[in-house]
């Protein structure tokens, strides 16, 4: 068995330690790393299993410029919908992938306290449930795994609780309180539902670990970027010098506008994600929340 992570940031170093458990896990990148196992894309590209931890706004031009397909079996690790085409990863993957051969990861997982082997319990979802189930022996004992075929459930839960984090950081960031915070999660949870069904997602993924347990983590942890880009962005530090100063990705940036744009072209009801979109725009935060109040 040969398996690799491509990408060799937070998430996929975390991910690489995790399943060297139990196999020798490779992982690539496009800068050299000294990480034990690493090596060139090449050699990664021969692996029979692949798991891809990049952003996801890069995944569509990485597959182009890089892949081939010729038989790997992928679970993606990245957590986003693309800004522009408002296309899921599964679309994306599905242009150069077969179906069977795809599977996606989801659920409360700071790369962080995975990598200090600390316990999570995460869901592998794939229309391919043998695939799924093989992805999901890989992991170590510290992550609990369960399988689901609910793939766009997934996925819009761990692209939309990125835009949710966001909108909590802004709440606690503006001292906004305890009540408040609580009231968005809930709301910020029947928002992503409403979003979701319209693609097709299942409601019981909402209430799981790729729902309600990722949304909890990220929205309430100042280890979630995305939470962290909220509380800048409501003390009025400008978007561009919080990402330069956090030096990694926070996807709730682009999904919001991927959300902001898939909401209006299909008339869904998103008023936080609407807000936020609005707010990462140059909207004052204090007149985003009084809206949403009035709404
Ligand atoms: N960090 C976490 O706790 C965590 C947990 C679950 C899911 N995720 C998801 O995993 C994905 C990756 O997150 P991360 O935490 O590893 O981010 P990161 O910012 O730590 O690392 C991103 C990596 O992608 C590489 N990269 C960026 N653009 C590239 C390109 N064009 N071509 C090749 N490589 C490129 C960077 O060099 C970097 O190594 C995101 O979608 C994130 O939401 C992260
Ligand atoms: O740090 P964040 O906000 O990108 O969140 C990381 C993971 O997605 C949490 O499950």
């Amino acid at each position: 068995m040969s398996i690799a992570v491509i990408g060799a940031g937070k998430w996929g170093q975390a991910l690489q330690f995790a399943l060297s458990r139990n196999f020798t896990c490779k992982i690539t990148s496009r800068q050299q790393k000294s990480i034990e196992n690493f090596v060139n894309l090449e050699e990664a590209l021969t692996c029979q299993y692949l798991i891809f931890a990049l952003p996801a706004q890069v995944v569509r031009g990485w597959l182009e410029t890089h892949f081939s397909f010729s038989g790997q079996k992928i679970l993606v690790a990245a957590k986003g919908i693309e800004q522009g085409s408002g296309a899921f990863l599964n679309e994306i993957f599905a242009n150069f992938v077969p179906e069977d051969h795809l599977s996606f990861l989801s659920g409360p997982s700071f790369a962080s306290e995975v990598i200090q082997g600390l316990p999570t319990a995460l869901v592998i979802n794939s229309t391919n449930d043998i695939l799924a189930k093989e992805f999901a022996s890989f992991f170590p004992s510290f992550i609990k795994t369960y399988t689901s075929k609910d793939v766009i459930g997934a996925e819009v839960c761990g692209a939309y609780k990125n835009v949710l984090a966001i909108a909590s950081g802004i709440c606690d960031g503006l001292r906004l309180g305890n009540n408040a915070r609580a009231s968005l999660i809930a709301r910020g949870l029947v928002e992503m539902r409403r979003f979701g069904k319209y693609f097709g997602a299942q409601d019981e993924t909402f209430l799981g670990l790729s729902g309600a347990g990722d949304l909890f983590l990220t929205a309430s942890s100042t280890l979630s970027r995305n939470y962290r880009v909220g509380l800048f962005l409501a003390e009025g530090k400008k978007l561009e010098d919080i990402l330069i100063a956090l030096g990694e990705v926070a996807e709730g940036v682009f999904t919001s506008a991927a959300i902001f744009e898939l909401s209006l072209k299909h008339t869904i009801y998103t008023p936080i994600a609407h807000e936020i979109a609005l707010i990462l725009k140059g909207k004052e935060p204090r007149i985003s929340v009084k809206d949403l109040l009035a709404d």
